[in-house]
């Protein structure tokens, strides 16, 4: 299946914040999006979900026209991995995975009893099961991150959008939940999520884009995209990208980005910052 923006335009009250996205994601493929805060990532998803509309352009699979209002298939489509979930009642973690399969179950019963096992097997896939009776609203913000990928696999989509899947993870989580990903593109789903890592497109994407305020919207290989000129241009800082020699990677290395906080030019970024007058000799 092919999944393919275009020229797709949103934003908030008549202002374009996502301007002119096109891209086309095929099955098994993960598309890393990067860009700097408020640049527009959320909002990308929100609209290629139909949370809000687009004011320009459209989504297609394998050509055909995506109606939002079909919300059945929508869910079959597309599940949505999203950055911060702040559910209105105090749910048990099983129940929230299982919401995850409501769109594809019949309107008038109740979540079946395969649905729980099928939600059971993924608590486990994702080693959260310890996680199984606990109340989602007492859990840690990765605990929470790890039970939304599972309820967005429940839906069985064909794509799976992700926003910012690792960000309140720990090194080890961060690390398990990017093998998920690429699990996921080995069994045929297609994966857009965000990330502030740029690193995780070396780790485990096939393409990229960096969102930017002045530059249009381009997806390419990593190599070319995820560029210290890229990067320099879309944070603001000095980044350099550096290969490591890693005899026990089946690359034999690895490839990092480094944002820099000093340069020989800038030696101490401190100096630059203009504290006001109050903070001087605040502990004199
Ligand atoms: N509901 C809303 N109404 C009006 N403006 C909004 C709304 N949500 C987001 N925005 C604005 O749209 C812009 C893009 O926000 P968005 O959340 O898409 O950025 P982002 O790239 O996902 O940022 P981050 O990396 O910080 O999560 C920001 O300027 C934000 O203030």
């Amino acid at each position: 299946m092919k999944l393919e923006a275009r020229n797709i335009c949103a934003g908030y009250r008549n202002v374009d914040v996502v301007r002119n996205v096109s891209f086309e994601l095929e099955s098994g493929e993960v598309l890393c999006l990067l860009g700097p805060n408020g640049v527009g990532k959320t909002t990308l998803f929100k609209s290629l979900l139909g949370f809000i509309p687009f004011s320009n352009g459209g989504l297609y699979v394998d050509g055909k026209h995506i109606d939002h209002k079909n919300r059945r298939e929508m869910a079959s489509l597309i599940g949505y991995v999203p950055q911060v979930h702040e559910p209105p009642f105090p749910f048990v973690v099983i129940d929230v995975v299982v919401m995850g399969s409501i769109a594809r179950a019949d309107m008038f019963s109740g979540p079946s009893k395969d649905a729980f096992d099928e939600a059971d097997e993924l608590l486990e896939l994702l080693e959260i099961s310890y996680l199984r009776d606990r109340v989602y609203t007492e859990i840690s913000g990765g605990e929470r991150q790890m039970v939304l990928i599972a309820r967005a696999l429940m839906q069985n989509p064909a794509f799976l959008m992700m926003d910012e899947p690792t960000s309140s993870l720990d090194f080890g989580n961060q690390m398990r939940v990017l093998a998920q990903i690429c699990a996921l593109a080995k069994r045929d789903v297609g994966i857009i999520m965000t990330s502030h890592f740029p690193d995780h497109a070396f780790l485990c994407c096939d393409k990229a884009a960096v969102m930017s305020r002045t530059e249009p919207f381009r997806v390419d290989t990593i190599e070319n995209i995820v560029t210290e000129e890229t990067l320099q241009n879309a944070y603001g800082i000095p980044v350099r990208i550096a290969s490591i020699d890693v005899p026990d990677h089946p690359d034999n290395s690895v490839t990092t980005c480094v944002p820099l906080l000093k340069t020989k030019a800038n030696p101490c970024p401190c100096d630059s910052i203009e504290m006001p007058a109050r903070f001087e000799g605040a502990r004199a």
